[in-house]
Order: structure tokens, then sequence, then C-alpha cells
């Protein structure tokens, strides 16, 4: 992630208020990207490789134990297999996911996971989802105690939630002022907040609540828990996006993005980073500004490099860790 962080400005609801969703142009943006042709040969391949150093590795679930989160570790420092990658001639690059993502009570497993997996393990950022994840229906002062907790074992990224009850009552000035204190809890480390879009009701809804957390100082908006009904889309990725160059209009700093949920397949995957890159630039493209929360996504990543490499799928046992 980027060094820079984003500082926030005042809650200034002048901002947001009178914003306005061109739906029709939304929906056809969205239906031409979900269309869209995948590109091939050497270039597919380099997207795939580039999409691999953009995930948040994921496990959040009720059942995670340290068993299959140190798995997770493992595979989030050897994302592709020595031999397709030798075959791809880049064995000799450092390939790492962008970090894993975990539940705070898997902090320290992870860390610890990864300190095992040796120098590509040990730089892999820990991002911990934090703040009563999925829901944020716990107390304020819990949810400010996860954060520290998470940070005090060893997470440097905080994903938090945002207030739903608020965003949903018009209470944005709450929004604005839950997330300015997790922010501030979080200290140095970077923070991205959760909108869980698919509960917000509204496009609009999105592009205020988007405006609102970076305002509060979020480095990174984030679409959803993946635990919605509605996750990650296109449409909402698009609303997010004009907000985040809205507010790098006004305050010249650059706020990254993360689309999380049911984003599982390698096609899916370019062309999110082929909109990232139209949208907002190739600096979009890279770890330090965007990320995919995803928990299957990496194996099919690995499959269509083999794919690439081989001119066949491969069975079951040819990718053991996929
Ligand atoms: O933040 C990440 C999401 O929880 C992952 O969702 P997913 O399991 O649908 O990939």
């Amino acid at each position: 992630m980027a060094d820079h962080r984003n500082p926030g400005i005042a809650f200034d609801e002048a901002v947001f208020s009178n914003v306005h969703i061109n739906l029709p142009a939304v929906q056809r943006r969205a239906a031409d990207l979900a269309s869209r042709r995948a590109v091939k040969k050497q270039w597919q391949a380099a997207w795939q490789l580039r999409a691999i150093t953009c995930i948040d590795l994921t496990t959040l679930a009720g059942d995670d134990t340290s068993a299959n989160v140190s798995r997770l570790c493992f595979k989030a420092a050897h994302p592709v297999s020595h031999s397709v990658l030798n075959m791809l001639k880049m064995g000799h690059q450092d390939l790492s996911v962008g970090a894993v993502c975990v539940y705070p009570n898997q902090v320290q497993t992870a860390k610890d996971a990864l300190k095992k997996a040796g120098s590509s393990g040990s730089s892999i950022p820990i991002a911990s989802v934090a703040t009563g994840f999925p829901c944020g229906q716990t107390p304020l002062a819990s949810r400010l105690e996860e954060i520290k907790t998470a940070v005090k074992d060893g997470a440097t990224e905080i994903d938090i939630v945002i207030n739903r009850t608020y965003a949903l009552t018009g209470n944005w000035k709450g929004v604005y002022d839950e997330v300015r204190q997790m922010r501030d809890v979080c200290g140095s480390t970077h923070m991205k907040t959760i909108l869980a879009t698919g509960e917000l009701g509204s496009l609009r809804n999105v592009y205020k609540a988007s405006m609102v957390c970076m305002m509060a100082g979020a480095d990174f908006i984030k679409t959803s828990t993946g635990k919605e009904g509605v996750n990650a889309t296109f449409m909402v990725a698009l609303v997010m996006i004009r907000a985040i160059r809205d507010y790098h209009v006004l305050t010249g700093v650059k706020v990254g993005f993360k689309p999380a949920g049911g984003i599982r397949t390698a096609k899916e995957a370019c062309v999110w980073l082929s909109m990232m890159k139209e949208e907002l630039g190739d600096d979009y493209t890279h770890p330090s500004l965007f990320r995919f929360g995803a928990s299957a996504l990496l194996g099919d990543l690995e499959r269509q490099l083999y794919y690439y490499a081989t001119g066949q799928y491969p069975a079951q046992n040819e990718l053991p860790m996929g």
C-alpha cells in the first residue's frame, strides 16, 4: 500500500448533498464492461500476474483455524507454483499477493505463518477486518477496541465496516464521526472502509458514503464485506470511482479502491483492472491503490496461467495448493 495517507478533511455535507447519478449512463457503462472480451496471449498472462499482486487473499469464516489460515499465508507468499512460474520465465521474480485478510483472532497466527514462509512472506501486509464485521452492530467502544487489538497483534491494514443504520437514516455526520475515531485509533495502520453497498439502498447513498469515508480519512474505500446479498458490481464501482475522482480534485489525495465479494474468475479480474486503468489511470492497477477482496480468485488465476504456459488445464494434483 502507498506510504502516503489520506489525512481526511472536515465534514462538509455540501460536498455531496446534491449529487446526481446518471443512472442510464452508469447502467450502459456497466453492461459494456460485463460483456467485454478478454485480452489474449502474453498480455492476458501479464494482466493475470498483475491481478495476483492486487489480491487481498481472504479467509473470513466461522470455522477458520490456525491450519487453514497458515495454509492461506503460505499460498499468499507462493501464489503460483514454481513449475508454472519457470515455464513463464518468471521464476526469478518475487511474486506475492497484495495482503492476507483475516479476522482479528487470526492476526497472530497469520503473522507467525507469514514469517515461516520466508522473506517473501514476512513482507506481506496483514489486513484484518474489525469493528463488528460484517454488520457493525456492536457498541462503538468495542468496535474501537477491536481495532486496537488487531493492530497490537500485528495487523498492518484494518478493514472497518461503516454504520449502515446511520447511513440509511441520513445521519452522515454520525458516519463521519465514527470513521474519524476509527482512523484515529488505526494510527499509522492503513484503513479501508467497507461501505456494504448491497445494504445502502441507492447509488446516491453509495456516492455519499464513499465521500464521507474519504473525508473522514479512509485510505481505501471497499465495496462489500462479501457477506451481503449483493457484493461487488460494476455499477457500484463506477459510482465509487467517480467519488474517488471528485475527492482527488477536491483535495489532491488519491484514495484506493477495493471491490470485494464474489470475484472468482481470471476473466472478471482482468475486466476490473482494465476498468481501473480506463477510469482512474495506470496507478490504479497496482496494489498501492487497488485490491481485490477475494477468497477464491487466486485459484482460477493460477489455473489460467498454467493453461497459458502448457496449453492445457491442470489436473487437481498438478496444483495441489491451488
Ligand atoms: O473481503 C473479502 C470478501 O469477504 C471475499 O469474498 P469472497 O469470498 O466472495 O471472495
